[in-house]
Protein backbone atom coordinates (compact mmCIF):
# COMPACT_ATOMS: atom_id res chain seq x y z
CA UNK A 1 0.00 0.00 0.00
CA UNK A 2 0.99 3.50 -0.95
CA UNK A 3 2.53 5.40 2.13
CA UNK A 4 4.05 8.57 0.13
CA UNK A 5 3.57 9.50 -2.98
CA UNK A 6 5.56 11.86 -5.15
CA UNK A 7 4.41 13.51 -8.38
CA UNK A 8 5.75 16.00 -10.68
CA UNK A 9 7.27 17.73 -8.33
CA UNK A 10 10.01 20.49 -9.19
CA UNK A 11 12.50 23.23 -8.02
CA UNK A 12 14.37 26.14 -8.95
CA UNK A 13 16.53 28.12 -6.39
CA UNK A 14 16.72 30.84 -8.48
CA UNK A 15 14.66 32.22 -11.19
CA UNK A 16 16.13 31.65 -14.86
CA UNK A 17 18.66 29.18 -13.22
CA UNK A 18 19.02 25.47 -13.74
CA UNK A 19 16.06 23.43 -12.15
CA UNK A 20 17.36 21.82 -9.46
CA UNK A 21 14.56 19.20 -9.32
CA UNK A 22 13.21 18.09 -12.43
CA UNK A 23 9.10 16.64 -12.28
CA UNK A 24 10.34 14.11 -10.30
CA UNK A 25 7.68 10.98 -8.88
CA UNK A 26 7.66 7.97 -6.89
CA UNK A 27 6.26 6.42 -4.65
CA UNK A 28 7.43 4.39 -1.24
CA UNK A 29 4.91 1.59 0.11
CA UNK A 30 4.57 0.51 3.09
CA UNK A 31 7.51 -1.69 4.15
CA UNK A 32 9.88 -0.59 1.42
CA UNK A 33 13.60 0.57 1.98
CA UNK A 34 13.86 2.87 -1.32
CA UNK A 35 17.58 4.00 -2.07
CA UNK A 36 17.59 7.29 -3.92
CA UNK A 37 21.17 7.95 -5.55
CA UNK A 38 22.58 10.24 -7.75
CA UNK A 39 26.02 11.93 -7.94
CA UNK A 40 26.43 14.90 -6.17
CA UNK A 41 24.10 18.07 -6.69
CA UNK A 42 21.66 15.39 -8.39
CA UNK A 43 18.78 16.93 -6.72
CA UNK A 44 18.43 14.49 -3.36
CA UNK A 45 18.59 16.67 -0.85
CA UNK A 46 16.56 18.97 -2.12
CA UNK A 47 14.04 16.45 -3.34
CA UNK A 48 13.78 15.19 0.81
CA UNK A 49 13.51 18.81 1.74
CA UNK A 50 10.47 19.06 -0.59
CA UNK A 51 8.80 16.04 0.94
CA UNK A 52 9.47 17.65 4.41
CA UNK A 53 8.52 21.03 3.47
CA UNK A 54 11.49 22.46 4.34
CA UNK A 55 11.72 23.81 0.47
CA UNK A 56 8.29 24.47 -1.17
CA UNK A 57 8.00 22.98 -4.45
CA UNK A 58 7.58 24.83 -7.51
CA UNK A 59 5.16 22.23 -8.82
CA UNK A 60 3.66 19.57 -8.10
CA UNK A 61 2.11 17.20 -5.37
CA UNK A 62 3.04 15.44 -2.08
CA UNK A 63 0.40 12.73 -0.51
CA UNK A 64 1.06 11.22 2.87
CA UNK A 65 -1.31 8.47 3.96
CA UNK A 66 -3.13 9.52 0.61
CA UNK A 67 -3.51 13.02 1.69
CA UNK A 68 -2.36 15.99 0.46
CA UNK A 69 0.57 17.14 2.39
CA UNK A 70 2.37 19.32 -0.03
CA UNK A 71 1.60 22.68 1.86
CA UNK A 72 0.63 21.58 5.39
CA UNK A 73 3.10 18.53 6.25
CA UNK A 74 1.74 18.03 9.75
CA UNK A 75 0.42 14.72 9.10
CA UNK A 76 3.68 13.87 7.65
CA UNK A 77 5.82 15.35 10.73
CA UNK A 78 4.50 13.13 12.94
CA UNK A 79 4.79 10.25 11.54
CA UNK A 80 8.38 10.52 10.24
CA UNK A 81 11.67 10.16 11.49
CA UNK A 82 14.14 12.36 9.72
CA UNK A 83 17.62 12.50 9.50
CA UNK A 84 19.59 15.33 7.49
CA UNK A 85 22.58 16.15 6.19
CA UNK A 86 25.41 16.48 9.37
CA UNK A 87 23.26 15.11 11.88
CA UNK A 88 21.05 18.37 11.95
CA UNK A 89 18.35 16.86 13.51
CA UNK A 90 19.77 17.09 17.49
CA UNK A 91 20.47 19.37 19.69
CA UNK A 92 24.54 19.43 20.28
CA UNK A 93 24.95 20.75 23.29
CA UNK A 94 22.53 17.45 24.60
CA UNK A 95 23.35 14.15 25.70
CA UNK A 96 21.52 11.48 23.68
CA UNK A 97 19.40 10.62 26.33
CA UNK A 98 18.18 14.04 26.63
CA UNK A 99 17.28 14.63 23.07
CA UNK A 100 15.38 10.99 22.97
CA UNK A 101 13.68 12.87 25.59
CA UNK A 102 12.68 15.64 23.45
CA UNK A 103 12.39 13.86 20.13
CA UNK A 104 9.92 11.10 21.94
CA UNK A 105 8.36 14.19 23.57
CA UNK A 106 7.64 16.29 20.65
CA UNK A 107 6.20 12.83 18.42
CA UNK A 108 3.82 12.07 21.62
CA UNK A 109 6.04 9.94 24.24
CA UNK A 110 6.18 10.39 27.70
CA UNK A 111 9.65 10.67 29.35
CA UNK A 112 9.81 7.34 30.45
CA UNK A 113 8.46 5.45 27.08
CA UNK A 114 11.53 7.86 25.20
CA UNK A 115 14.29 6.89 27.22
CA UNK A 116 13.40 2.95 27.36
CA UNK A 117 13.14 3.02 23.53
CA UNK A 118 16.07 5.60 23.32
CA UNK A 119 18.39 3.22 25.38
CA UNK A 120 17.03 -0.43 23.38
CA UNK A 121 18.20 1.70 20.24
CA UNK A 122 21.85 2.65 21.85
CA UNK A 123 22.22 -1.03 22.56
CA UNK A 124 21.66 -2.58 19.67
CA UNK A 125 24.70 0.10 18.28
CA UNK A 126 26.70 -0.71 21.47
CA UNK A 127 26.55 2.78 22.05
CA UNK A 128 25.01 2.46 26.18
CA UNK A 129 28.39 3.92 28.09
CA UNK A 130 27.34 7.09 26.14
CA UNK A 131 23.86 7.55 26.58
CA UNK A 132 24.49 10.89 28.95
CA UNK A 133 27.75 12.29 27.03
CA UNK A 134 26.60 15.47 25.34
CA UNK A 135 26.70 14.86 21.56
CA UNK A 136 29.67 17.64 20.74
CA UNK A 137 32.24 14.71 22.82
CA UNK A 138 30.93 11.85 20.50
CA UNK A 139 32.89 10.97 17.52
CA UNK A 140 31.53 11.96 13.83
CA UNK A 141 30.24 8.26 13.71
CA UNK A 142 28.69 8.04 17.06
CA UNK A 143 27.16 11.45 16.13
CA UNK A 144 25.56 9.90 13.28
CA UNK A 145 24.17 6.68 15.29
CA UNK A 146 22.31 8.89 17.63
CA UNK A 147 20.93 11.51 14.99
CA UNK A 148 19.44 7.99 13.80
CA UNK A 149 18.26 6.58 16.85
CA UNK A 150 16.68 9.95 17.00
CA UNK A 151 14.61 9.37 13.72
CA UNK A 152 13.94 6.11 14.98
CA UNK A 153 12.74 6.79 18.29
CA UNK A 154 8.74 7.22 18.04
CA UNK A 155 8.18 4.03 16.24
CA UNK A 156 7.75 6.07 12.65
CA UNK A 157 5.58 4.72 9.63
CA UNK A 158 8.48 6.80 7.41
CA UNK A 159 11.94 7.25 7.95
CA UNK A 160 13.91 9.46 5.94
CA UNK A 161 17.47 9.35 6.01
CA UNK A 162 19.99 11.46 3.75
CA UNK A 163 23.24 9.99 3.63
CA UNK A 164 23.01 7.45 7.27
CA UNK A 165 25.96 5.53 6.58
CA UNK A 166 28.33 8.69 6.66
CA UNK A 167 31.12 7.96 8.64
CA UNK A 168 30.00 4.94 9.82
CA UNK A 169 32.54 1.91 10.45
CA UNK A 170 31.29 -1.39 9.06
CA UNK A 171 29.92 -3.17 12.06
CA UNK A 172 27.57 0.20 12.94
CA UNK A 173 26.70 -0.69 9.53
CA UNK A 174 25.94 -3.83 9.57
CA UNK A 175 23.80 -2.66 12.71
CA UNK A 176 21.82 -0.11 10.34
CA UNK A 177 21.38 -2.27 8.02
CA UNK A 178 19.59 -5.09 10.21
CA UNK A 179 17.55 -1.72 11.96
CA UNK A 180 16.24 -1.07 8.75
CA UNK A 181 15.36 -4.46 7.92
CA UNK A 182 13.25 -5.02 11.16
CA UNK A 183 11.48 -1.69 10.49
CA UNK A 184 10.67 -2.77 7.14
CA UNK A 185 9.49 -5.97 7.80
CA UNK A 186 7.09 -4.26 10.67
CA UNK A 187 5.60 -2.20 7.37
CA UNK A 188 7.65 0.95 8.29
CA UNK A 189 8.60 2.87 4.61
CA UNK A 190 12.14 3.90 4.08
CA UNK A 191 13.76 6.44 1.85
CA UNK A 192 17.60 6.35 2.09
CA UNK A 193 20.18 8.52 0.26
CA UNK A 194 23.60 7.42 -0.09
CA UNK A 195 26.75 7.12 -2.21
CA UNK A 196 27.30 3.67 -0.59
CA UNK A 197 26.11 1.70 -3.34
CA UNK A 198 26.83 -1.90 -2.27
CA UNK A 199 24.79 -0.82 0.99
CA UNK A 200 22.32 0.44 -1.27
CA UNK A 201 22.33 -2.86 -2.79
CA UNK A 202 22.30 -5.17 0.24
CA UNK A 203 19.18 -3.18 2.01
CA UNK A 204 17.24 -1.43 -0.40
CA UNK A 205 14.31 -3.37 -2.37
CA UNK A 206 13.78 0.03 -4.99
CA UNK A 207 16.01 2.04 -6.47
CA UNK A 208 15.70 5.46 -7.62
CA UNK A 209 18.07 7.26 -9.58
CA UNK A 210 18.72 10.47 -10.41
CA UNK A 211 21.07 12.91 -12.18
CA UNK A 212 21.06 16.40 -13.07
CA UNK A 213 17.72 17.04 -11.37
CA UNK A 214 15.54 14.42 -13.05
CA UNK A 215 14.62 10.85 -12.61
CA UNK A 216 16.49 8.49 -14.87
CA UNK A 217 15.97 5.19 -13.40
CA UNK A 218 13.44 3.45 -10.95
CA UNK A 219 13.38 -0.11 -10.90
CA UNK A 220 13.04 -2.84 -8.23
CA UNK A 221 16.50 -3.75 -7.13
CA UNK A 222 16.25 -7.95 -7.61
CA UNK A 223 14.39 -6.97 -11.31
CA UNK A 224 17.11 -4.87 -12.40
CA UNK A 225 19.68 -6.98 -11.34
CA UNK A 226 18.46 -9.94 -12.60
CA UNK A 227 18.04 -8.21 -16.04
CA UNK A 228 21.53 -7.16 -15.94
CA UNK A 229 22.99 -10.01 -14.75
CA UNK A 230 21.28 -11.94 -17.41
CA UNK A 231 23.61 -11.17 -20.39
CA UNK A 232 27.16 -13.33 -19.51
CA UNK A 233 30.17 -11.27 -18.64
CA UNK A 234 33.24 -12.79 -18.95
CA UNK A 235 36.79 -11.06 -17.87
CA UNK A 236 39.79 -12.48 -19.19
CA UNK A 237 43.27 -12.50 -18.62
CA UNK A 238 45.70 -13.69 -21.62
CA UNK A 239 49.13 -14.51 -21.88
CA UNK A 240 49.54 -12.00 -24.86
CA UNK A 241 47.22 -8.93 -26.57
CA UNK A 242 44.07 -10.31 -28.90
CA UNK A 243 45.36 -10.37 -32.65
CA UNK A 244 43.05 -8.52 -35.11
CA UNK A 245 41.11 -12.01 -35.95
CA UNK A 246 40.74 -12.47 -32.52
CA UNK A 247 39.40 -9.27 -32.01
CA UNK A 248 37.11 -9.69 -35.17
CA UNK A 249 35.60 -12.63 -33.48
CA UNK A 250 35.19 -11.43 -30.11
CA UNK A 251 33.10 -8.51 -31.49
CA UNK A 252 31.02 -10.18 -33.43
CA UNK A 253 29.33 -11.68 -30.42
CA UNK A 254 30.44 -9.40 -27.59
CA UNK A 255 31.12 -6.22 -26.30
CA UNK A 256 34.46 -5.88 -25.47
CA UNK A 257 36.43 -3.94 -23.02
CA UNK A 258 40.37 -3.54 -22.69
CA UNK A 259 40.23 -3.59 -18.75
CA UNK A 260 44.11 -3.27 -18.82
CA UNK A 261 47.25 -4.70 -20.79
CA UNK A 262 46.17 -8.22 -21.29
CA UNK A 263 42.66 -8.50 -19.40
CA UNK A 264 39.24 -7.74 -21.25
CA UNK A 265 35.72 -7.76 -20.49
CA UNK A 266 33.67 -9.75 -22.80
CA UNK A 267 29.62 -9.23 -22.23
CA UNK A 268 27.85 -11.60 -24.54
CA UNK A 269 25.59 -9.26 -27.05
CA UNK A 270 23.23 -12.78 -27.37
CA UNK A 271 22.59 -15.26 -24.64
CA UNK A 272 21.90 -17.64 -28.01
CA UNK A 273 25.27 -17.28 -28.83
CA UNK A 274 26.77 -18.39 -25.89
CA UNK A 275 28.12 -21.79 -27.10
CA UNK A 276 30.10 -19.92 -29.81
CA UNK A 277 31.75 -17.21 -27.42
CA UNK A 278 32.67 -20.17 -25.04
CA UNK A 279 34.17 -21.52 -28.01
CA UNK A 280 35.97 -19.02 -28.90
CA UNK A 281 37.70 -18.51 -25.76
CA UNK A 282 38.66 -22.14 -25.54
CA UNK A 283 40.49 -21.03 -28.46
CA UNK A 284 42.53 -18.37 -26.94
CA UNK A 285 45.40 -18.15 -24.57
CA UNK A 286 43.79 -17.63 -20.87
CA UNK A 287 45.68 -17.52 -18.24
CA UNK A 288 42.82 -16.58 -15.91
CA UNK A 289 38.75 -16.38 -16.75
CA UNK A 290 35.71 -15.80 -14.56
CA UNK A 291 32.18 -14.57 -14.38
CA UNK A 292 31.29 -11.20 -13.62
CA UNK A 293 28.06 -10.54 -11.62
CA UNK A 294 27.15 -7.12 -12.20
CA UNK A 295 25.94 -4.92 -9.36
CA UNK A 296 24.30 -1.78 -8.54
CA UNK A 297 27.62 0.10 -9.59
CA UNK A 298 26.54 -0.77 -13.46
CA UNK A 299 23.50 0.95 -13.00
CA UNK A 300 24.85 3.94 -11.49
CA UNK A 301 27.79 4.06 -14.21
CA UNK A 302 25.68 4.05 -17.04
CA UNK A 303 22.73 6.21 -15.57
CA UNK A 304 25.19 8.61 -13.64
CA UNK A 305 28.24 8.97 -15.45
CA UNK A 306 27.13 8.15 -19.36
CA UNK A 307 24.23 10.88 -19.01
CA UNK A 308 27.21 13.66 -18.24
CA UNK A 309 28.59 12.99 -21.73
N1 LIG B 1 19.83 26.51 -0.97
C1 LIG B 1 20.22 26.42 -2.24
N2 LIG B 1 20.31 27.53 -3.02
C2 LIG B 1 20.68 27.45 -4.33
N3 LIG B 1 20.99 26.28 -4.95
C3 LIG B 1 20.94 25.16 -4.21
C4 LIG B 1 20.56 25.16 -2.82
N4 LIG B 1 20.58 23.87 -2.38
C5 LIG B 1 20.96 23.11 -3.43
N5 LIG B 1 21.18 23.87 -4.53
C6 LIG B 1 21.56 23.39 -5.87
O1 LIG B 1 20.59 22.43 -6.28
C7 LIG B 1 21.20 21.34 -6.95
C8 LIG B 1 20.82 20.04 -6.24
O2 LIG B 1 21.43 20.02 -4.93
P1 LIG B 1 21.11 18.91 -3.84
O3 LIG B 1 21.75 19.35 -2.55
O4 LIG B 1 19.67 18.64 -3.85
O5 LIG B 1 21.90 17.66 -4.44
P2 LIG B 1 22.26 16.25 -3.79
O6 LIG B 1 21.87 15.23 -4.81
O7 LIG B 1 21.67 16.11 -2.45
O8 LIG B 1 23.85 16.32 -3.68
P3 LIG B 1 24.89 15.65 -2.61
O9 LIG B 1 24.95 14.20 -2.97
O10 LIG B 1 26.15 16.37 -2.94
O11 LIG B 1 24.36 15.94 -1.24
C9 LIG B 1 22.70 21.62 -6.97
O12 LIG B 1 23.02 22.19 -8.22
C10 LIG B 1 22.88 22.61 -5.85
O13 LIG B 1 23.96 23.48 -6.12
Amino acid sequence: MTLLSVNNISKTYQKGKKKAVSNVSFEVNHGDIVAFLGPNGAGKTTTLKMILNLVSPDEGKILFDEQDVTNSNLPLLKNTGVLLEGSKNMFWALSPMENFVYWGGQRGLNRKEAEKKGLDLLKQFNLTDKKDTSITKLSRGMQQIVGICCAMIANPKLLILDEPTLGLDLTAVKIMIDSLEMLSSNGVGILVTTHQLDFAQKVANKILLINHGQLVFSDSVKDSLDRLNKQAVFEISLSRSLNDEEVGMAIAYCEIVNKSDLTYRLSVKDQKDISKVLKMLSELPIVKIQTVTRGLDEIFKHYAEVNDD
